[in-house]
């Protein structure tokens, strides 16, 4: 009987749901999974990862962030069902099973813990992180926008009323610094995977400038092939390639960062193109989440093996 046996994983869920369910998840796979505590939200909330590993001490690791932006409901519950794909293969599929041998994988689910409880309070609307200043009247940073590199440039803002909202330096919300110290002392990360709604595509470094990155071949191929393992689940079709020729240039993102730190990095806009946006039905959780899984799968495979 799995304690975590009432929870719906075709629903969308609170804060302390998610909070209940990661206690609950993590003490019935206590063999593969612990629950680690990287830093706390503006308004002083816990910013948990889920670390799978079979052992070893500092294996190469993969990153997969979802909720940075928190009205983006889809990316969260995608986070636990994969959490839950991702023990349930172990053992099972192949790629998985030679993945987790050599490879421990960190998923933080509520990256923007604040923002998160706000659309469930106050606005289901809201994107940004909930910090504020003295002598600034508008609230929040966007936590895409507040990491360093590109920091400030063009598609970010440095209006503090606006959505893309850079902050008044690079990490300066704790969000972010949490991420960026725990993958840097990590010291071995070698993909980072974060998650966002709405749109369909699949995208890789950079979204401040228009250069490509000096792996441009290998991350266009692995995207490629992310793509239509993904395609094949549901017939969904998305876009890929670099952020600033599919969709727009934005600087002070996480995926130019990571890819800077040496990090093979892509970045997800889940379902749909637009007809319900962020407020995508929870009917469709479950579907989005089994096709996001293979092409999450595809990039793990190439991971382990390059
Ligand atoms: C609709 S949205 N806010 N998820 C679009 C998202 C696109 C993006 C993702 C990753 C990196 C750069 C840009 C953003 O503007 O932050
Ligand atoms: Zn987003």
């Amino acid at each position: 009987e799995r304690s975590t046996s009432g929870f719906s994983y075709s629903s969308y869920h609170t804060l302390e749901e998610i909070h209940t369910w990661i206690d609950n998840f993590v003490t019935d796979h206590s063999d593969i999974l612990s629950k680690i505590q990287i830093g706390h939200s503006f308004e002083n909330r816990s910013i948990l990862v889920l670390k799978f590993s079979t052992g070893g001490s500092q294996h190469p690791a993969i990153w997969i962030d979802t909720g940075i932006h928190s009205r983006e409901w889809i990316t969260h519950a995608t986070g636990i069902w994969t959490a839950r794909k991702i023990v349930n293969e172990y053992g099972k599929d192949r790629i998985v099973t030679d993945v987790l041998n050599a490879m421990d994988i960190f998923m933080e689910i509520v990256s923007n813990p604040d923002g998160f409880a706000y659309t469930h309070s106050m606005n289901c609307l809201w994107r940004k992180n909930k910090s504020s200043r003295p002598g600034i009247f508008c609230i929040g940073v966007d936590l895409n926008r507040n990491w360093k590199s590109g920091f400030g440039g063009n598609g970010s803002n440095n209006n503090p009323c606006s959505e893309t909202y850079h902050g008044p330096s690079p990490q300066s919300e704790p969000e972010v610094a949490a991420i960026v110290d725990f993958i840097t002392s990590h010291g071995n990360i070698k993909a980072l995977i974060s998650v966002h709604s709405y749109s369909q595509m699949l995208m890789y470094p950079y979204g401040h400038s228009l250069e490509p990155v000096s792996n441009q071949k290998e991350l266009y191929s692995l995207a490629k092939d992310a793509v239509q393992a993904l395609y094949e689940v549901h017939g969904i079709e998305y876009i890929y390639g670099s952020i600033s020729t599919t969709l727009y240039v934005a600087s002070g993102i996480t995926v130019d960062w990571a890819y800077d730190s040496g990090i093979k990095s892509f970045t997800f806009e889940l379902r749909d193109t637009g007809h319900y946006g962020f407020l995508l039905p929870a009917t469709q959780i479950i579907p989005t989440a089994q096709e996001t899984w293979m092409a999450i799968r595809t990039i793990m495979e190439h991971t382990l093996n390059h």
